[in-house]
């Protein structure tokens, strides 16, 4: 509950105390009065009852003098007054409430009408009270003798009214009588008076003493009341002061700006933080137009409503110094019963993400070494100059870039980056854009540009980088560049992937023209078109790999001897496709020798291994049985450093045990780069992998190099095995390999076993594992596939056992 509420209840609480209080004192004092008028009106009524007895005692001692009428009716009515008040208390004394008859004996006894009512109430009441019993026994007594005065009255009232004369013995009788009467009944009259003032007296005190006392008690519950309100408030108040300083520490630590503001956007509060954020002092915002300080709008300031909260986009403050910060706003109305009284500003410092933000943005479309736009920047700008006003377009290729690396290392190569990068874009006009488009190679734009002008730029390029002297070290480093040109007609429409082909074709021409020279690109001749051939294909196998347009295939490497039969499992070959466009998937022998020559084999053979081991911990997981799963290498992998890390962290990440895998790199990839070959073997058998000589026997060195390299498996050149029935000297290369692979203690594989023939004549052989489409056709790797791989193909049944099979030429 909160504070304000809890605070209301106790004061709505406190009000109807302090109300009750006063009612209650007021009851008690009205009831007093009432009381205390009631007995007034009964001492009256008693003082009306003596002063008619005693009128009626001298009125009688008159008449037994005179005789006269007159004193006789004087008496009377002045003993209707005590006879009245009796008839009331007899009726009281008969306990039946009969109020007519009290009303008329109240009435006769000279009461005031208008104190009847109250008599009517009280009497009955002092009736039943035990302190008044002998005041009331006064009044019976006193009423006992009213009857004898009136008796005596009538008697005298006869007596005169007979003809006989009174003698003045009987008036003096009579006076006797009266006296006798009036002695006996003043002094009850006077103890009856003095009882009931003494009553009245006693009532009054004590309805004194419960005025005093509910005063006193009611004051005490209201003092004890007001006391607890203090030493609440006093908590409330300290509480209240706990919280604000806490808050007030809350706010201060608070890397957010927060402002409080009135209902006219004055600043009224403003935390440490905002200081810090707008580099002002506090005491420069305090009281302010939140307006002159934030570049806000005032209809961004209104209120947004009560309880909401409104969320801003971001905006940048232009502090002191000049710099800027970048905020998000939000705003926070204030409203005290329902009524806006202000808001709260909430400034979050976002100008980290925002810098990151802008960082990305860059880096998107930047190279990070030169500062150039990158290829894709590079792309707009060029696709904004097409088909518009004449241009040209420059494709540079530094010239045996590769060496400097090699040479000097790689630093020394992003330091000539570097400064070329600085080279060229001196030589160029403010308004031509240079990007870089690859390791070594940049791409620049000459915008409304003549043919012969761009020419010259061109040569101006070529000599600057050419003349450039980087120093390194010790060491002074030159390097050269070869420029591609392309004119860029405005008549002509073409899309700027097209326009970069073709300079880079060009610049191959230069290359291969001898480097550190400028080539037009000339569409007719048919060397640009082959190069250009050779460009898509780098692009379109660029963002292959990048979109993962390649698949794996598997086959069937399928056991024939008990020794192969011996590995528990299916036993495979990973095969590449690309599906890159509609139709048939593309083969790697589509595709491998334009990788091979740019340098794009590295880059396929990781994404193979990368894939291959992913599946294969799939498949593993879901139960299937692989004993052996073979993956090509090119020979470029096969020399590059980093390639050996990336399989063993692919192995651990994946999880799949390396004795399941074996490398299948060429023959002759392996003799072109035997050390390296080699120790990568080495590394990888340490790991538990198993490596297969491919395409064993299309080299011409083959038998001298096997001894070094420590492979597992040989695998027969498939243009042997293909038509080795046919051909004896294919046929005596099988059985040579496969006799010398085996004294070497190797396994040997013939791949391209394409018949039924073919398989037997390899099965009798000897060979351990036949390949080809007669067994199996390489499929997609999938479950499918292992569920297939695990049973024998239907079509071959058991080999027979020392038989020559029909056909087989001997030599
Ligand atoms: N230092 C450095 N080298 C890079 C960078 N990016 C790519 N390279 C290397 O640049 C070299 C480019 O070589 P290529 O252009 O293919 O060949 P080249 O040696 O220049 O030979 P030619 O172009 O035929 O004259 C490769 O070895 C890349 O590894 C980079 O950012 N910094």
């Amino acid at each position: 509950m909160s504070n304000r509420l809890l605070t209301s209840k106790h004061y709505k609480w406190r009000r109807w105390l302090f109300i009750s209080a006063v009612a209650v004192q007021l009851l008690v004092a009205s009831a007093s009065i009432v009381l205390m008028s009631s007995v007034r009106v009964v001492v009256s009524g008693e003082s009306l009852w003596s002063k008619g007895l005693y009128v009626a005692f001298s009125n009688l001692h008159q008449y037994a003098d005179s005789g006269a009428a007159q004193d006789y009716i004087s008496f009377q009515e002045a003993l209707s007054i005590p006879l009245g008040v009796g008839k009331a208390r007899e009726a009281l004394d008969a306990g039946q409430q009969d109020t007519h008859a009290m009303r008329e004996g109240l009435l006769q006894g000279e009461n005031h009408p208008a104190d009847i009512d109250s008599l009517l109430r009280v009497l009955p009441w002092f009736w039943n009270m035990k302190i008044l019993q002998p005041t009331i026994a006064l009044w019976r007594q006193g009423d006992a003798h009213v009857q004898s005065i009136r008796e005596l009255g009538e008697q005298i009232f006869i007596r005169r009214s007979s003809d006989k004369p009174v003698s003045p013995r009987e008036i003096a009788a009579w006076h006797q009588q009266i006296a006798a009467i009036d002695s006996t009944v003043m002094p009850l009259a006077k103890q009856f008076s003095a009882s009931l003032g003494e009553n009245s007296r006693s009532l009054g005190n004590m309805l004194l003493l419960v005025n005093l006392l509910t005063a006193l008690v009611l004051s005490i519950l209201y003092w004890l009341s007001v006391q607890r309100a203090i030493a609440e408030s006093i908590k409330a108040n300290s509480e209240l002061e706990v919280e604000r300083l806490r808050s007030n520490v809350t706010l201060a630590a608070l890397g957010d700006g927060v402002l409080t503001l009135d209902t006219q956007q004055r600043i009224r509060y403003a935390n440490p933080a905002v200081s810090r954020l707008l580099d002002m002092p506090l005491g420069r915002l305090l009281g302010r137009s939140v307006i002159e300080v934030l570049p806000f709008s005032a209809e961004m300031l209104q209120p947004p409503g009560i309880h909401q909260h409104r969320d801003e986009s971001v905006h940048w403050l232009t502090r002191a110094e000049q710099d800027s910060v970048a905020v998000r706003v939000s705003i926070t109305s204030l409203e005290q019963d329902d009524v806006h009284s202000g808001s709260v500003m909430v400034l979050h410092d976002v100008s980290q993400e925002q810098n990151y933000m802008r960082m990305l943005a860059w880096q998107q479309s930047h190279d990070l070494l030169t500062g150039l736009d990158n290829r894709a920047a590079f792309e707009k700008y060029l696709l904004q100059a097409v088909g518009k006003y004449q241009a040209s377009l420059l494709h540079l290729n530094l010239d045996h870039f590769k060496m400097i690396n090699a040479s000097y290392g790689h630093a020394a190569g992003d330091e000539i980056l570097r400064q070329v990068c600085q080279q060229l874009r001196l030589a160029l006009r403010e308004s031509d854009v240079m990007a870089r488009v690859g390791g070594d190679e940049f791409a620049v734009l000459l915008n409304h540009c003549q043919p012969h002008a761009a020419m010259q730029t061109a040569e101006r390029l070529r000599k600057s980088v050419h003349e450039l002297n980087v120093q390194w070290r010790q060491h002074n480093l030159h390097t050269g560049v070869s420029i591609g040109v392309v004119h860029i007609d405005p008549s002509q429409n073409n899309d700027p992937q097209n326009l970069l082909g073709m300079a880079d074709s060009a610049c191959k021409h230069a290359k291969d023209s001898g480097r550190n020279r400028i080539t037009v690109y000339n569409p007719y001749n048919r060397v640009f078109q082959r190069y250009q051939g050779d460009m898509d294909w780098v692009q379109r196998l660029r963002t292959s790999l990048e979109e993962d347009k390649f698949t794996l295939y598997a086959q069937t490497v399928y056991p024939l001897t008990p020794q192969g039969k011996g590995m528990d499992g299916i036993h495979f070959e990973v095969l590449l496709r690309l599906f890159d466009k509609p139709g048939q998937p593309l083969s790697p022998a589509e595709f491998i020798p334009v990788a091979e020559r740019y340098d794009l084999m590295t880059l396929i053979d990781r994404w193979v291994v990368r894939n291959t081991l992913k599946l294969l911990k799939m498949h593993l997981a879901q139960g299937a049985n692989i004993s052996t799963c073979s993956i090509n290498l090119s020979g470029t992998s096969l020399g590059d450093s980093e390639l050996l890390e990336f399989i063993r962290h692919n192995i651990l990440s994946q999880g799949v045990a390396a004795e399941k895998l074996c490398f299948e790199i060429t023959e002759t990839s392996a003799i072109a780069s035997m050390d390296s070959a080699t120790s990568m073997i080495n590394e990888l058998r340490q790991l538990g992998c198993r490596f297969s000589l491919d395409d064993f026997g299309s080299g011409m060195a083959s038998f001298k190099y096997l001894q070094q390299l420590p492979v597992d498996y040989l695998k027969i050149d498939g243009s042997f095995v293909r038509d080795m029935l046919k051909n004896p000297n294919n046929f005596a290369m099988v059985e040579v390999i496969n006799h010398i692979g085996h004294v070497m203690g190797k396994q040997t594989v013939a791949e391209f076993v394409g018949d039924q023939a073919t398989f037997e004549a390899l099965q009798a052989m000897g060979i351990d594992y036949a390949q080809g489409y007669y067994i199996a056709p390489p499929v997609l790797l999938d479950a499918a596939f292992f569920t297939q791989a695990s049973r024998p193909p239907p079509q071959l049944r058991p080999a027979r056992k020392n038989s020559t099979p029909a056909g087989i030429p001997r030599t």
